[in-house]
């Protein structure tokens, strides 16, 4: 899998090297590139930035150096297929850029699945108050184009999104994590959120483990932490339930 990023601080992703992902990258699983928006400019300042049409307050990212960015990640890609991870992607073979932005379709659990089996992914991190809409609107005449945000809150910037979304589908994808198993019971991979855990020494504190799990009965210690999830989910996410759950 092939992960192209444009940001202004090519070194915020120095992060990717580290951990998990590290191991991917070393070993081929995920190739991650990061492209300096700013080596598009031709001013001797090197100006990603300009006043907004219409007024307001704050700059709007030019859409040069991202048309031009963006054109080189793309044309250098087609020269060089990515292999696509196992599993039914997409089924569209043009590449996958995303943007994240505070007004996107939120990214959950399914869009990094989803993004697990994406061949090629391209991200585009803005700043500012954001980027030349022309941009998003060019770039959907030769590649997918996806504007997501993290949540209902408000960032600097897309590189933090970015991140995130890059830890949550690079675990999915096969090869990443070394026990495939410990992908399955977590918070919402199933839906709902993970039960707790416990672990050694058996009293702490004056707190003991719950009885159930050193029963060594995995019957009733599955049923255990089931019933654990829907309290913990009807407790803290409702809207998460299943209906016929609630
Ligand atoms: N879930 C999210 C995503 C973002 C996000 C993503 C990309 C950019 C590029 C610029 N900004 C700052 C900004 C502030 C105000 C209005 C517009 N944009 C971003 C913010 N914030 N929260």
């Amino acid at each position: 899998m092939r992960v192209d990023i444009v940001t202004i601080f090519p070194e915020f992703f120095q992060v990717l090297d580290v951990s998990l992902l590290g191991k991917a990258r070393q070993d081929g699983i995920i190739d991650v590139r990061v492209h300096d928006l700013r080596d598009a400019t031709t001013d001797r300042h090197r100006t990603v930035d300009d006043t907004p049409y219409g007024g307001g307050a704050g700059m709007v990212m030019k859409p040069e150096p991202w048309g031009q960015t963006i054109d080189a990640i793309l044309d250098d890609a087609a020269g060089q297929p990515a292999v696509p991870a196992e599993g039914s992607g997409s089924g569209d073979a043009r590449p996958l850029v995303v943007f994240p932005s505070p007004a996107g379709t939120v990214f959950t659990q399914a869009t990094a699945r989803r993004y697990a089996l994406e061949p090629h992914i391209v991200f585009g991190c803005g700043r500012y108050e954001g980027i030349d809409q022309r941009v998003f609107d060019d770039t959907a005449e030769r590649a997918r184009v996806e504007l997501v945000s993290l949540g209902d809150y408000v960032l600097n910037g897309g590189e933090v999104a970015v991140t995130a979304m890059i830890e949550a589908f690079g675990r999915l994808v096969p090869g990443v994590v070394g026990n495939p198993e410990s992908l399955v019971e977590e918070s919402h991979e199933d839906g709902l959120l993970e039960y707790p855990s416990y672990t050694k020494p058996a009293l702490w504190r004056g707190r003991e483990v719950p009885d159930v799990l050193l029963s060594g009965h995995h019957a009733k210690i599955a049923a255990w932490r089931h019933e654990q999830q829907i309290e913990r989910t009807r407790r803290v996410r409702p809207e998460l339930l299943p209906p016929e759950l609630r």
